[in-house]
């Protein structure tokens, strides 16, 4: 994939608008990176004009082409809104979200709709919200230069892209990136916790988590050293942070439970693709 020149914002019909298609839904709205689109959603509170919310497939207005359909809703839910929005479908570039489901398996639905597409796979992560995600990036054989390079500035727009060149690779961009703002919040959630256990106020024990783990984020986000000069430059010879991180990086703790976990989410894709 290559850089994109001057390509027009492409309108999007967005399938799903919950967690992750919201996420991306604020993030290209905060920065324009889209053309006048529908949203179809049964939630979504309201969109701002000039784009358009559709409840059900009969809100979407009738001479409605959009150049790509975003489809974020869950895995076992993409033939049900396939089928609804075939009308929608044909001659597009479909730009999945979701975890697992394959290129191959999404081309079949849409045909066994009438409607033939080309697909472009993405796992984005929810900071795309904020212009801060991170996501890997699949185009199947067929999809045209063009929609290849729109599908890049899409996702650019709202953060880093990192192109794999084999679809099977998306199972682990899931399971680092797609999963692995959870890891983060859930270490937010420990050190809160352990605050709070041993018997800090709930409020500064929050202020102190929550600004740890965002402002180390930032750090790394700024900085051009290795993270693990970044955690030497916290750790004193003897001092507080060797003692902890002695628990921390005993072979049996973080190494091999993050190795674990990585391992079973990469798995789980795997399963869904199935
Ligand atoms: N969450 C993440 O961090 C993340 C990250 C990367 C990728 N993903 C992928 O993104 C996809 C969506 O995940 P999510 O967490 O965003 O799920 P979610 O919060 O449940 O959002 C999906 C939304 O789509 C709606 N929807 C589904 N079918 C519809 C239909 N036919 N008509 C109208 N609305 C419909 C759902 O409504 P109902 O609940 O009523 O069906 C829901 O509001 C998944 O495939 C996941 O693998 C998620
Ligand atoms: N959320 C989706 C899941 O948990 C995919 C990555 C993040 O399956």
């Amino acid at each position: 994939m290559t850089h994109a020149v001057n390509l027009p914002p492409p309108a999007l019909l967005l399938v799903g608008c919950g967690n992750m298609g919201g996420a991306l839904w604020d993030g290209w709205r905060e920065c324009d990176a889209i053309a006048p689109s529908v949203v179809l959603d049964r939630h979504r509170a309201s969109v701002p004009t000039p784009h358009h919310l559709a409840r059900t497939p009969q809100d979407i207005p009738p001479d409605f082409r959009p150049d790509f359909v975003v489809l974020a809703v869950k895995p076992a839910k993409a033939e049900d809104a396939i089928a609804l929005i075939s009308s929608c479908l044909d001659g597009t570039t479909l730009l999945s979200v979701m975890a697992g489901r394959s290129c191959a398996s999404l081309r079949e639905a849409a045909a066994r709709h009438g409607a033939t597409v080309s697909v472009v796979r993405a796992m984005p992560n929810t900071p795309a919200s904020i212009g801060q995600g991170v996501t890997g990036i699949f185009a199947d054989h067929d999809v045209s230069p063009t929609r290849r390079e729109q599908a890049l500035s899409l996702l650019r727009a709202v953060g880093g892209v990192a192109p794999v060149t084999h679809e099977r690779q998306l199972d682990l961009v899931t399971a680092i990136s797609g999963s692995g703002p959870a890891y983060v919040f859930l270490l937010a959630e420990l050190l809160e916790k352990a605050g709070i256990d041993r018997g800090l106020p709930p409020e500064t024990a929050r202020l102190l988590a929550r600004g740890t783990v965002s402002g180390a984020g930032a750090l790394l986000a700024a900085s051009s050293a290795e993270s693990h000069v970044l955690r030497e430059n916290v750790t004193s010879p003897n001092g507080t942070t060797a003692r902890a991180l002695s628990c921390l990086m005993a072979p049996n703790a973080w190494p091999a439970s993050i190795d674990e976990a990585i391992t079973a989410a990469a798995e789980r894709a795997a399963e869904l693709a199935r």
